[in-house]
């Protein structure tokens, strides 16, 4: 599909037409993430709406870009043109109330009002708002026949499908895809007593030790919010840092940081800990992050590339990476990345990881980490690195690492969790986060 022009004109705000205003920002977010690779939740940053309509947009850009595949498949088959040209915000317009006749329990006839309303509202659009309104009644008049039409890889960009389905087979890219479909649940990773969390806030206590909860509402309203006692981390992300075994009195460097939920890991198993990032806005977010949790750390704002310290006890790096691991987190991932920041990314990962050797103690570990499910950001980094470090050796991962789940290990002895792992009968309760993770000791 082409991508929406830029920059979309809408309407102001919709006042007076309840649910306008909610419909619009969802269209400009979507509209962002495909015209500009902006990052969707950064749509929501300064928006001045209530709450309820800020959920409520959220929750359709949401699903406009976890079912974008679908959407736009069914709309290149309804547009028997294709998407009319200088349009503005069209397409956006009409991916986002798809995605609300399809998927969410909106009445579908005010989903495609205020679709058309926008339209009109739009000096680009609206010569095309009678088309709107024909092709989303279409839409509504014939959604499950549609919908049965399409595979659920649809709403995997193909180029990646190909890759997972090179690297992992193609019934486990299959399930990949499927389970990406689905909105996740919350995880937690909790300071102490995770049985008596979970129990307390109606969750599941994971077999890795984080707590799962179906909750898509505010997470300050949860209990122990603002005492403090948990932070939200998938359930794969919180693996690596328990690769780090028992850290408590050790130095240890969180390389990478911000926004700190591997060091609030670390300095809650009792380390010293220094975080380093070179951001200094996603540092001051690990701050008020871990002021909340009560829990300290040195913080470093640096660039790794160029850092320099005391060797440490223990370091992990945790690369900036393709993150298409996140992506049943961060559904807008999938249409913003192309091949070509695989290739960038891992690039940047090497040059990290070539400066570590310097900054891990004789007998010290290192764990590399990223939240990339691309083989040239994990294993391939690792055997690279080995290959010129004959100093340190892989300790490979055990299944009592990670709560038992051995499928979470490769043949050669590190950390690959994928979306469709933990399975369950709730699809909203099963899954995590692509991770890698390897583990490797300096020789004494
Ligand atoms: C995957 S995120 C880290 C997530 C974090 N470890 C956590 O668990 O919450 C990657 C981080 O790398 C940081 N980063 C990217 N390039 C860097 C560099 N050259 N030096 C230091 N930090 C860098 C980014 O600012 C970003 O915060």
């Amino acid at each position: 599909m082409s991508k929406p022009p830029f920059p979309p004109r809408h309407p102001p705000a919709g006042r007076g037409v309840p649910g306008l205003a909610a419909r619009a920002l969802a269209a400009k977010a979507v509209a962002g993430v495909l015209g500009q690779d902006q990052a969707l939740e950064d749509a929501f940053d300064d928006a001045s709406l209530e709450a309820r309509d800020l959920a409520l947009a959220r929750m359709i850009a949401g699903v406009s870009m976890r079912r974008y595949g679908t959407i736009g498949t069914l709309l290149e088959k309804l547009l028997a043109k294709g998407m009319p040209r200088k349009s503005g915000p069209l397409e956006a317009i009409l991916i986002t109330a798809a995605a609300q006749i399809l998927f969410l329990d909106v009445p579908d006839r005010a989903a495609v009002d205020l679709a058309v309303r926008l339209a009109r509202g739009d000096d680009r659009a609206q010569a095309f708002s009678g088309l709107a309104n024909a092709v989303l009644r279409k839409i509504s008049a014939g959604k499950e026949e549609l919908l049965a039409a399409i595979p659920p890889e649809a709403d995997t960009p193909s180029w990646l499908y190909k890759r997972w389905s090179a690297q992992y087979g193609e019934a486990t890219a299959a399930a990949m895809a499927a389970a990406q479909r689905v909105e996740p649940s919350l995880d937690l990773t909790v300071k102490a007593d995770a049985a008596g969390w979970a129990e307390r806030l109606g969750g599941r206590l994971l077999p890795t030790g984080s707590v799962r909860l179906a909750h898509n509402g505010p997470i300050r309203a949860l209990e122990g919010y603002e005492a403090g006692a948990w932070w939200v981390q998938d359930a794969a992300a919180a693996l690596p840092a328990r690769l780090l075994g028992d850290v408590a009195g050790r130095r240890v460097a969180d390389l990478c940081a911000a926004p700190g939920g591997k060091t609030a890991q670390i300095a809650a198993a009792g380390a010293t800990v220094t975080a380093v990032d070179r951001s200094a806005a996603r540092l001051q977010r690990l701050g008020e992050n871990l002021k909340r949790l009560d829990l300290k750390a040195e913080v470093v704002t640096a660039d790794i590339l160029a850092w320099k310290a005391e060797p440490f006890d223990a370091v992990i790096l945790d690369a900036p990476c393709s993150a298409t691991g996140t992506i049943r987190r961060h559904p807008d991932v999938a249409w913003s990345k192309s091949a070509r920041d695989i290739g960038a990314v891992a690039d940047l990962q090497r040059r990290m990881l070539g400066r570590m050797a310097g900054l891990v103690k004789p007998g010290g570990l290192l764990v590399y980490c990223t939240c990339s499910l691309e083989q040239e950001e994990g294993e391939a980094q690792i055997a690279r690195f080995l290959e010129g470090n004959a100093d340190f050796a892989l300790e490979p991962v055990l299944p009592d690492d990670i709560g038992g789940i051995e499928g979470a290990i490769t043949p050669g002895g590190m950390l690959r969790t994928l979306p469709s792992l933990l399975p369950d009968p709730d699809p909203v309760m099963a899954g995590m986060d692509g991770f890698f993770a390897a583990r490797m000791r300096r020789k004494g």
